[in-house]
C-alpha cells in the first residue's frame, strides 16, 4: 500500500473552509444584499458538493454572483494558509515525507491552493485545480476552460495524469466520491473532520473523521498510534466547555454528560471509553474500573482525588490525573467571605429581611480582626487560607500531620485538640482519605471554645454531621458554614437533605467551594493539557498514581510506552525482547514507585511489526502502547 497516490480535495478537507464562501465574505462586505447573496452561495455550494446540481454550472452562477478582484483572491489565499485543516497540521510529517505521492485536486482556484500546497512540499505540477481569468481592471470575469469543468471532471483531469500504483481520493464531497466511481480512484474516503457529506459518505469505502485516521487505514506512518479521532472521551457533570474545545481540536471524540453517574449508569457507559473526565462526584470503583476495556486515563476536574480507587487504576495501568491548583483561590475566598457572614449572623439576619422582619442590633455580631483562625489542613487551600486571613487582621495557628512551612506569623500546633480549644473559628481543609472520616465528631466539638464557629470546604465525610446538628442546637457552636456534605445530590434535579438544615447561623451551599468560572475554566485547560500531554507523548507530570515523567515529543522515532507492575526483572526482559526484534533504542527512561513501573523507550522506525508482541507479553505487563 506504500506506494500509493493520495489524492486530496482542498476545500473543507485540507482547509477547513469552501473557498466560494469566504470569498462572498470578503467580496460583499460592503454589499446591502450580502445576505441573501450569502445564502445563495451556501446553497449552490452545498448542491454541488452532495452532487445534486452539476458542479461547472454552480460555479459560474457563484462566480457570476460576486464582485470579484484580484485583491480578494489574494487576501483569500493568506488566509488559506492560516486554515489548514487541525488533522493535517499534526500530521504534516506525511505530507512532506510524500509530497511526490500526493495530488492536491480541486474545483477551486490555483492562486488560493498554491500557499497551502506549498507549506504541505506538494510540487505545484501535482495541484490540479481551476484557473481564474481577470480582465484589465483585475475583476475576475471567469475561469479558463479545462477538463475539470466538465461532467466527471476531476476523475478525468487524474485520468490524464497517468498516476502510478493504487490512487487513493480523501474528499468531502460527492465530485470526490466521482472520481473512483469513474475509475479513476481505487479507494475513495470521505473525510468529515470539516463537514459530513451523507451522500458522498454513503459512496465511501470508509469514512475518515480526520488524516491520523486515514493513515492508521492505510497503514501509513501513524499505524501504531491508535488514531485519536476514534478515541472516545466520556466527560461527566458538567465540565467546563474549554476542555471539550481543547479535547476536540486535538482530534479527540468528546462526549459529555450534566450530572454525575452512579456506579451501575457508569458502568452501562465505560465500555469503549478511552478516557473518563469526571469531578468530586462521580465514585471511579474497581467495578467500573474491571467493565473499563479501553481506559487509558482518568482526569478528576477538581482537586479531590478520593472519589477514585487510585490503586485499582494504578494495577490496571490506568493514569489518573487531577488539576491541583487551579480552584485554590476560589475556595479561599468563599472560606474568608463564610467567616466574615458567621460572625455577623449574616445569613439569618437576610432570611429575616426577605420575611419583612427588620432586626437591627449589634449583639453577638463581632469583627474579624484579632480573631483566632484555627486551619486544620495546611496544604495548597489552608496555607493560602492562611495568608488572606492574616492581611485581614485574624491571628492563625494551624495543624498538619506533615511538615509544613508556617506562612507569615501563622503558628502550627502539634495536636487537633491544641487548635480547637484556641480558634474561634475552624476551618476544615485536610484532603478527603478515609482515614478523615469523622475526623470532627462530638468530642472534637466539645473541645472547641463555647460559641465557635466551624467551616468545612474539605470533603463532607470529614464532619460527623449529627453530632455538629446536636452542638449547634445546644447552641455549643455558634455557627458553621458547610460547603460539603456526606450525601451530596448527583445533579441539581436531585433533593437535597441533611440534619443541618432549618438550624440557626448555619450557612450551607452546594459544594460550591471551587464553582467559579476562573477556576472551571482554569481547571479545564489544566487537566486537558494534562490529558493530551499523556496521550500524546506518554508525560506522566502530575499523574496522581503512576511514577511522573517529564517528556518531549516524540521526533523521528516511534515511542514504546510501557506500565508494568514494579517487580524484579521488568526492565531486563523488555531490552531482551527489544534486542531479540533488533530494535535500535534510542532512548529510554524508567521510573517506578512502590507498586508500579513505568518505562518509555524512543526506538528507530523501521522494524517488524510482529516485535510488539514479545513486548506485551513481558511478564509484570500492565499496559503497553505505542506512538508513532
Ligand atoms: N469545596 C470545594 O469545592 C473544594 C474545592 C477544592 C478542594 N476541596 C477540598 O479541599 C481539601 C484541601 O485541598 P488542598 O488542595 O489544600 O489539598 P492538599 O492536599 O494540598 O492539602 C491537604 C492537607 O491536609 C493535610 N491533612 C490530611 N489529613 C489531615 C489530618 N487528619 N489532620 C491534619 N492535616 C491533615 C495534608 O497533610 C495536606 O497538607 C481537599 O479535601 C479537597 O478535596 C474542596
Ligand atoms: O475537589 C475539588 O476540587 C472540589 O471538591 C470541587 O469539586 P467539583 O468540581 O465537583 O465542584
Amino acid at each position: 500500500m506504500a506506494d500509493a497516490t493520495y489524492v486530496f480535495d482542498f476545500d473543507s478537507t485540507l482547509v477547513d473552509f469552501e473557498t466560494l464562501e469566504l470569498l462572498a465574505e470578503l467580496a460583499l462586505e460592503e454589499s446591502p444584499d450580502a445576505p441573501s447573496t450569502r445564502v445563495e452561495i451556501e446553497r449552490l455550494t452545498d448542491l454541488a458538493m452532495s452532487g445534486e446540481f452539476p458542479f461547472a454550472e454552480a460555479l459560474k452562477r457563484r462566480l457570476a454572483l460576486l464582485p470579484l478582484t484580484r485583491s480578494h483572491i489574494q487576501a483569500l489565499a493568506a488566509e488559506a494558509v492560516l486554515r489548514v485543516t487541525e488533522s493535517v497540521i499534526r500530521n504534516m510529517g506525511f505530507f512532506h515525507e510524500r509530497g511526490g505521492q500526493i495530488v492536491i485536486v480541486s474545483g477551486g482556484f490555483r492562486e488560493v491552493i498554491a500557499g497551502v500546497a506549498e507549506n504541505l512540499g506538494v510540487p505545484p505540477d501535482r495541484v490540479i485545480a481551476n484557473d481564474l481569468i481577470y480582465d484589465a481592471g483585475g475583476r475576475v470575469t471567469g475561469v479558463a476552460d479545462s477538463p475539470l469543468l466538465a461532467p466527471f471532471g476531476k476523475a478525468e483531469a487524474l485520468k490524464a495524469l497517468a498516476l502510478p500504483g493504487p490512487v487513493v481520493m480523501i474528499g468531502d464531497g460527492w465530485t470526490d466520491a466521482e472520481v473512483k466511481q469513474a475509475g479513476a480512484a481505487d479507494r475513495f474516503y470521505a473525510f468529515t473532520e470539516i463537514v459530513r457529506r451523507e451522500r458522498a459518505v454513503a459512496a465511501a469505502d470508509a469514512e475518515v473523521r480526520s488524516i491520523d485516521e486515514l493513515l492508521h487505514l492505510e497503514g501509513l506512518s501513524g499505524r501504531w498510534s491508535y488514531p485519536r479521532s476514534r478515541m472516545r472521551m466520556l466527560l461527566l457533570e458538567a465540565v467546563h466547555p474549554a476542555a471539550v474545545e481543547r479535547l476536540e481540536a486535538a482530534g479527540y471524540q468528546v462526549e459529555t454528560v450534566k450530572g454525575a453517574l452512579g456506579e451501575d449508569a457508569l458502568i452501562d457507559r465505560i465500555r469503549g471509553v478511552h478516557v473518563l473526565g469526571v469531578r468530586s462526584k462521580t465514585q471511579v470503583s474497581a467495578r467500573v474500573l474491571d467493565a473499563a476495556d479501553k481506559l487509558m486515563a482518568v482526569a478528576a476536574f477538581c482537586i479531590g482525588t478520593n472519589q477514585i480507587d487510585l490503586d485499582a487504576a494504578a494495577g490496571r495501568g490506568v493514569a489518573v490525573f487531577n488539576a491541583p491548583y487551579s480552584n485554590t483561590r476560589s475556595v479561599v475566598e468563599l472560606a474568608v467571605g463564610l467567616t466574615i457572614a458567621l460572625l455577623r449572623d449574616v445569613a439569618d439576619k437576610s432570611t429575616a429581611m426577605h420575611r419583612g422582619e427588620w432586626n437591627k442590633s449589634a449583639t453577638g455580631s463581632r469583627e474579624l480582626r484579632g480573631k483566632t483562625l484555627g486551619i486544620v489542613g495546611y496544604g495548597a487551600i489552608g496555607s493560602q487560607l492562611s495568608v488572606l486571613a492574616e492581611a485581614l487582621g485574624m491571628r492563625v495557628i494551624f495543624h498538619d500531620l506533615t511538615e509544613r512551612l508556617a506562612l507569615g506569623n501563622a503558628k502550627r500546633m502539634h495536636s487537633l485538640e491544641a487548635l480547637l480549644a484556641e480558634s474561634d473559628a475552624v476551618s476544615l481543609h485536610v484532603d478527603g482519605r478515609t482515614e478523615n472520616t469523622a475526623l470532627i465528631g462530638a468530642a472534637e466539638l466539645s473541645r472547641m471554645k463555647p460559641g465557635a464557629l466551624l467551616l468545612n470546604l474539605s470533603r463532607g465525610h470529614v464532619v460527623d454531621v449529627g453530632a455538629l446538628a446536636q452542638a449547634l442546637g445546644s447552641g455549643r457552636i455558634g455557627g458553621a458554614a458547610i460547603d460539603v456534605f456526606p450525601d451530596e445530590p448527583a445533579t441539581n434535579a436531585d433533593p437535597f437533605d441533611s440534619p443541618l438544615r432549618g438550624l440557626k447561623n448555619v450557612i450551607l451551599t452546594p459544594h460550591i467551594g471551587g464553582s467559579t468560572e476562573e477556576a472551571q475554566e482554569a481547571i479545564a485547560e489544566f487537566a486537558a493539557e494534562r490529558l493530551l500531554a499523556y496521550l500524546n507523548r506518554g508525560d506522566t507530570t502530575f499523574c496522581v498514581n503512576l511514577p511522573n515523567v517529564q517528556l518531549a515529543e516524540v521526533s523521528g522515532a516511534h515511542r514504546i510506552l510501557h506500565i508494568h507492575r514494579n517487580q524484579p526483572g521488568v526492565l531486563a526482559e523488555l531490552n531482551r525482547a527489544l534486542a531479540a526484534a533488533g530494535l535500535n533504542i534510542l532512548g529510554q527512561h524508567l521510573k517506578t514507585d512502590e507498586r508500579t513501573g513505568y518505562v518509555i523507550t524512543d526506538v528507530d522506525r523501521d522494524y517488524d511489526p510482529a516485535a510488539l508482541k514479545a513486548l506485551k507479553s513481558v511478564a509484570g505487563t500492565l499496559r503497553f502502547r505505542m506512538l508513532q
